[in-house]
């Protein structure tokens, strides 16, 4: 934010540029409805230490992609302003409505690029109601002082059930008996029709779900392998293999759980389906980058494989409806043609369970940044934490600074502070971003004016914040 924003003789105009469009206001009728106390995600004695009250209501929240209602009601809760879409937007409309806002909350499918995010001048934090976070350009908003919160296992049991579903499903040709029958169609069939007891199941990426998955997996009597570029600990009596290649030489059933990186781009492709074992089945419920799908599409139709499961594809539409065609991507008629295949609308995390809990942790993890400052648990900005500013403290300020890390700025920072009583200070940095927070004691408006002002006007200031 720039400091000839700040018009030092204007108190309104100072409440907004301090807090970076947040009209926060000093009011102390004003009324604040603390996270903690209204959905008792802390113990009575923590929700008696109240923050400050400050304007919530000048707080604007973009909800897209039907984020669960759990997550909604926290936001309103707190007094913010609160829209809710049901899917996700056309770039350009994204583009317009991101001016708007302070908070946004997507799914997967809105892509908050560099070029939506630069429109995106009110916004301090983002908040992805899913455990993937590739549809967000974190360095860039990081950069740019946005700070992004996730949900990094709340769904992740509801994915490894889905796999285990497919895995019995594809082994019994269950989706194209079903298909049959509802055409009419007996088919009693046995060839090719197998138990998954003993069949070895090779996960590739043993994060949260390939460790569920594992668990799962042993309990039906399957043998486990896995893959992941880390070495981890395994579960149960599941194996790790030093190689890809290793994996698809031994697995019946491969399945798919990394993320969308530079490296997991078509990560299993023509040699990759050449070394997995006559008559395999691949799943994939990660990201539809990660396999070439009409690789997969000859593999298929070559019989090298018996059967696939998909939950996520290279384009996937911003809502429900007829997208499924060869316009949105255009091997999707001769995927849908295709026997023993099943395919499912990015439906992994779609539980109840699930995306009520996702609800419930991002949104509380929004609140605890607006209202706090605090960024545990972010996944682009250091995580810093400091116990909340409570209302016997009228007179305090909490100073947050983003800032580049390079040699020099806390000594600048500490210059500008030293005359004020720093209650308390932490500060963190991940990469080239540090984030600092200080709660200042007996300042009054004119001094957080002059602080905010000098805060701004270092070369590495990235974003200032003040909460009063
Ligand atoms: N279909 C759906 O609805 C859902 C899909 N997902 C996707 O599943 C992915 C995995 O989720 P989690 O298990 O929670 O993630 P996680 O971060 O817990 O685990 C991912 C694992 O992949 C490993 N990995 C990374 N790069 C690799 C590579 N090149 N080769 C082998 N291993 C590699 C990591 O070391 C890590 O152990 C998410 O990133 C997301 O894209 C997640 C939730 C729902
Ligand atoms: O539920 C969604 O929209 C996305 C699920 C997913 O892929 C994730 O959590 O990464």
């Amino acid at each position: 934010m720039s400091s000839a924003a700040v018009d030092i003789g204007d108190h309104n105009q100072l409440a907004r540029s301090v807090s970076n469009s947040l009209n926060l206001s000093t009011s102390p009728t004003a009324t604040f409805h603390s996270l903690s106390s209204s959905h008792g995600a802390r113990n009575a004695a923590a929700a008696a230490k109240q923050l400050k009250p400050f304007a919530t209501q000048d707080i604007k929240v973009l909800l897209l992609e039907n984020v669960n209602q759990t997550g909604r009601k926290i936001l309103e809760e707190q007094g913010y302003q609160v829209e809710f879409l049901k899917s996700s937007l056309p770039e350009d409309q994204l583009i317009k409505k991101i001016r708007e806002v302070h908070v946004i909350g997507i799914r997967s499918k809105t892509k908050l690029t560099a070029r939506v995010l630069q429109e995106a001048k009110n916004l301090i934090v983002i908040g992805c109601f899913c455990i993937g976070t590739n549809q967000v350009d974190l360095q860039y908003a990081a950069d740019r002082g946005i700070t992004v919160f996730n949900s990094p296992f709340s769904n992740s049991r509801s994915v490894a059930e889905l796999v285990i579903a497919e895995i019995i499903s594809l082994a019994r040709q269950l989706g194209d008996r079903s298909n049959e029958m509802h055409q009419g169609i007996w088919n009693k069939v046995s060839a090719g029709c197998w138990e998954v007891r003993d069949k070895t199941l090779g996960i590739i990426g043993y994060g949260h779900i390939g460790n569920q998955l594992s668990v799962l997996a042993e309990g039906m009597g399957m043998v486990v392998i896995y893959y992941d570029v880390v070495n981890l600990m395994s579960m149960g009596k599941a194996r790790q293999k030093a190689t890809l290649a290793e994996l698809l030489d031994a697995a019946d059933f491969v399945t798919c759980h990394v993320p969308e990186l530079p490296e997991t781009l078509n990560m299993i492709g023509k040699e990759q389906f050449q070394q997995m074992k006559q008559g395999s089945y691949l799943i994939n419920a990660s990201r539809g980058s990660v396999v070439d799908i009409p690789e997969l599409i000859n593999a298929m139709r070559s019989g090298k494989l018996a059967g696939a499961a998909l939950d996520v594809y290279p384009n996937e539409p911003g809502g429900n409806g007829d997208y499924f065609h060869n316009n949105l991507n255009e091997w999707a008629e001769d995927l849908r043609s295709l026997k023993n295949i099943i395919l499912t609308p990015h439906v992994g995390g779609s539980t109840e369970e699930a995306q009520s809990a996702i609800g419930v942790e991002v949104s509380s993890a929004l609140c605890r940044f607006v209202n706090e400052g605090n960024t545990t648990g972010a996944v682009n900005m250091p995580e810093v934490s400091v116990r909340s500013l409570t209302i016997e403290e009228p007179n305090h300020v909490r100073i947050i600074f983003i800032h580049r890390n390079i040699p020099g700025v806390l000594r600048r920072v500490n210059a500008i502070l030293e005359n004020h009583n720093i209650d308390k200070q932490t500060t963190d940095s991940r990469g080239e971003i540090a984030y600092l927070m200080a709660d200042i004691s007996n300042v009054n408006d004119n001094e957080i004016r002059d602080i905010v002002q000098d805060l701004e006007m270092l070369p590495a200031c990235i974003r200032t914040r003040a909460l009063y």
